[in-house]
């Protein structure tokens, strides 16, 4: 039986994110079309040499992007809206950023995503989340007549360029029913499935084309297989995978799922004629024994079990345990769950890691040496791997034994809470009135999410304070002063309660797993969370406290600056979980437990120091949410418990928010209902507040601002038309739950922007609270 390595993908940004800066030289006019593509080509040469080196049999091509892998598909079978028509070619670099990024006539914005300002100048494409990660992609957009044509070569230029260097890659390709269920209809009611007919017929058109360069195998992805699906959907596939295999026979068809079980699909996706399957076992390692049961001998088993969503060592010996009766029997091909896109590139480029952590991680490539090692062992050639394997067990005894990931204290503490712990003194009613005398805002007041621009100087002084070269008074003085003008100013635009601007944090959440216990973060592990966008996930290693006050200071300067209510500002539990890497060894509901008490503390403190009014930032509570529905309600439960855990230290009389981006609420509104914040702000522009109905036909009780600025786009909206959102919000809700805010905050905006909107914001909110009162 024969045992072959895989990658399903790299991840594309470069170890140094060559890429980001590449992109933002493009929009920036400062380098030409030939030099971006040249970078993008150095990237990809790089990426094929690297896992060569390593030693992966089966190296995927055209996993790489200059955005985004479903835009790229959009662009590659002509779903371009006409919307882009007259702005080039439908495969040119001017289209596929327009898509990307709106286009905008105004100064040059690295950051201008997802808007446009002149009337010439279109809007980008819809942006969400890509399942239950943290990377981010453009939503396909179609129409009921949409035709599809074969409009893009990448694929088949990424596989020639791989060859012509000797690499014979398996191209990857998002698969025809994934795209078209990710994608949205223009036309109410219209289901984007319904084209998989006329969508299939490119697809083929594409194999054939591979297959007459050279390609032998395709991976084609579907992850929506391991979602809830309907009988359309089953069909779709059928449908799909039959007039593929027909018409291009000769090309052998690596059907790839991650990010969860088959499930009730399973028998569906075992009858359909591909030659390969690729399961996610890391999440789903209970549906190796039934596929091994059912699936016809010739199907080559590819077995992801190298886990590409997180950052720690794979016990290999328990691996080869596992896996050398599967060997016996069948052909089988070892692989990371799912592409690497989800990991930091290089353990070797983190040089400040504890040495004693750094032993128990692996990132993309080590990753991959980690199936190279496997593939030995179960090759029969144990005797090769075997350094490599006692070196691996010692590391993870190590990680198992040590003392740095178990804090007797932390668990003493967790022990000892009770239903109070998660449960404010009084009911909301009592508490409102009481922050209502406390607070005497006027109706409708105004506000902002937390974050000012973190202008290019803000990030040069936090980049020359950690290389040395800006000692801590100098950039404490230098923050103080960015926090100080930003209070100024909101002082003198009206705003009632201010916020001090989150100039101090690089991340909503690295900031907190700086300053956390039982976290690591890192200097250069980034992992792409939309284009050229990155974040640094910390890493949660062992039991977590907060060893000391992390905002508190910085909430004292700014509230001692005004009379006005500034607040303390936080990021919640679940968020901290759901961006960070975290560990693996016990469940996540019990280090989001931990975090929520580290988070309590600190709230606890902020109200000591004198806050009124604390927010803590919920924005990945929604995405969290299992894939599959049956699974929901569990993690609402523990997500639910842990924010109320870190919010129910305070007083009665201490005004509770919480905010959440991305919101998408009719489903789960009874669990943000639970939370009972005293406020909730939420993301609501872009829909022109249709989402509001889910919180009045559910009678939310508690206060609501609903976003009446969209901050994805540069544009600046007009007093008229955040007065009209905002009229709408009072006939939907009661004027006295409404307040004024933007959908989230202002971090990737320029003051440029931002100025005019939030004049234009409290301009809106006074007007209105006149035409209600
Ligand atoms: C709300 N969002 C967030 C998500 N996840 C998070 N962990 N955080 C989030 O805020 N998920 C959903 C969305 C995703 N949205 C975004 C929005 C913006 C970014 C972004 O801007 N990322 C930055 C990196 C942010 C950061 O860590 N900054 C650091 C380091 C800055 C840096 O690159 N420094 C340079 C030197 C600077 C110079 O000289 O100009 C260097 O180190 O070389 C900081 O500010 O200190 C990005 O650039 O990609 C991400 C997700
Ligand atoms: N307080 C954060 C929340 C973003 S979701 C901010 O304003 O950037
Ligand atoms: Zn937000």
């Amino acid at each position: 039986m024969t045992i072959s390595t895989a990658n399903l993908g790299f991840p594309r940004i470069g170890p140094r994110r060559e890429l980001k800066f590449a992109l933002e030289s493009f929009w920036s006019g400062k380098i030409t079309e030939t030099e971006l593509r040249d970078a993008a080509s150095a990237l990809r040469v790089a990426a094929w040499a690297r896992q060569h080196a390593v030693g992966v049999d089966i190296i995927p091509s055209n996993d790489f992007s200059l955005y985004d892998h479903v835009l790229d598909t959009s662009v590659m079978v002509g779903a371009v809206p006409p919307l882009y028509d007259a702005l080039g070619a439908l495969d040119s670099l001017a289209v596929y950023f327009a898509m990307a990024r709106g286009t905008r006539t105004v100064s040059g914005d690295e950051g201008c995503i997802h808007g446009h300002n002149a009337a010439s100048d279109v809007p980008a494409l819809e942006m969400t989340k890509w399942f239950d990660t943290n990377y981010h992609y453009m939503v396909p957009e179609v129409r009921p007549e949409q035709e599809f044509r074969l409009a893009g070569t990448k694929a088949l230029d990424e596989f020639v360029e791989a060859k012509a260097l000797g690499y014979h890659t398996r191209p990857v390709i998002l698969g025809p029913v994934t795209w078209l269920l990710l994608a949205k209809s223009t036309a109410p009611g219209f289901e984007p499935i319904s084209l998989i007919e006329r969508l299939v017929p490119i697809y083929a058109e594409l194999l054939q084309g591979l297959a007459e360069a050279g390609a032998e195998w395709v991976q084609i992805d579907e992850p929506a297989l391991v979602l809830d699906l309907d009988e359309t959907a089953r069909d779709a596939f059928r449908m799909t995978y039959g007039m593929l295999k027909a018409a291009v026979p000769a090309m052998k068809l690596q059907l790839t799922t991650y990010f969860g079980g088959l499930g009730d699909n399973l028998e569906t996706v075992l009858a359909l004629p591909v030659d390969g399957l690729h399961l996610d076992l890391v999440r789903a390692p209970e549906q190796l024994e039934p596929v091994l049961l059912s699936a016809r001998p010739d199907l080559v088993l590819s077995l992801g079990i190298v886990d590409g969503r997180n950052v720690w060592k794979s016990d290999l010996d328990r691996l080869v345990d596992w896996l050398k009766p599967v060997v016996a029997k069948r052909d089988i091909v070892l692989a990371p769950s799912c592409s690497l896109l989800h990991a930091p590139i290089d353990l070797a480029l983190e040089t400040s890691l504890d040495p004693e952590i750094a032993e128990w991680l692996a990132f993309a490539v080590q990753k991959l040496e980690e199936l190279a090692v496997l593939g030995d062992a179960l090759n029969g050639d144990r005797y090769a791997a075997t350094a490599e394997l006692v070196a691996n067990a010692e590391a993870v005894a190590k990680r198992r034994e040590s003392q740095l990931t178990n804090d007797p204290a932390v668990r003493r503490r967790l022990a000892s809470i009770d239903a109070d712990t998660s449960q404010r003194a009084l009911p909301f009613a009592e508490r409102a009135a009481l922050q209502r005398d406390r607070l005497r805002l006027p109706a409708l007041p105004t506000t902002t999410i937390g974050s000012f621009p973190q202008t290019s100087e803000v990030r040069k002084a936090r980049a020359a304070h950690s290389r040395g070269d800006l000692d801590d008074t100098a950039y404490r003085d230098f923050l103080r002063q960015e926090t100080e003008l930003a209070i100024r100013w909101q002082e003198e635009i009206g705003i009632d309660v201010l916020v001090h601007g989150e100039f101090e944090r690089n991340d909503m959440v690295q900031y907190f797993g700086e300053k956390l216990a039982g976290f690591a973060f890192t200097k250069a592990a980034w992992v792409q969370s939309y284009g050229s966008r990155c974040v640094r996930p910390p890493i949660i290693y062992g039991d977590v406290s907060r060893p000391e006050q992390m905002t508190v200071d910085w909430w004292c300067f700014a509230q001692g600056l005004t009379d006005r209510p500034v607040k303390g500002m936080l990021t919640g539990p679940v968020t901290i979980l759901n961006w960070s890497f975290v560990r693996d060894d016990q469940p996540r509901e019990l280090t989001c437990r931990q975090i929520a008490l580290a988070i309590r503390d600190e709230v606890v403190d902020l109200e000591a120091a004198g806050a009124k009014i604390i927010q803590i930032d919920e924005a990945a509570l929604r995405e969290g949410l299992p894939l599959r529905r049956a699974e929901w309600q569990g993690y609402l439960d523990w997500a639910v418990e842990c924010f109320r855990i870190s919010s129910s230290g305070v007083r009665p009389e201490t005004q509770i928010h919480t905010h959440m981006c991305y919101s998408e609420f009719n489903d789960i509104i009874a669990a943000i209902g639970a939370m009972d914040a005293d406020v909730i702000s939420i993301e609501t522009a872009r829909s022109k507040l249709e989402l509001l109905d889910a919180f009045s036909t559910y009678r939310y009780p508690n206060d609501i601002g609903p976003g009446v600025y969209d901050i994805h786009s540069p544009r600046v909206p007009t007093v008229a038309e955040m007065e009209h959102l905002l009229l709408k919000a009072a006939e939907t809700l009661p004027a006295g739950q409404i307040w004024v805010n933007p959908d989230c905050g202002l971090k990737t905006r320029k003051w440029e922007d931002v100025k005019p909107a939030l004049v234009n914001m409290t301009a809106a909110a006074r007007a209105v609270r006149e035409a209600v009162q």
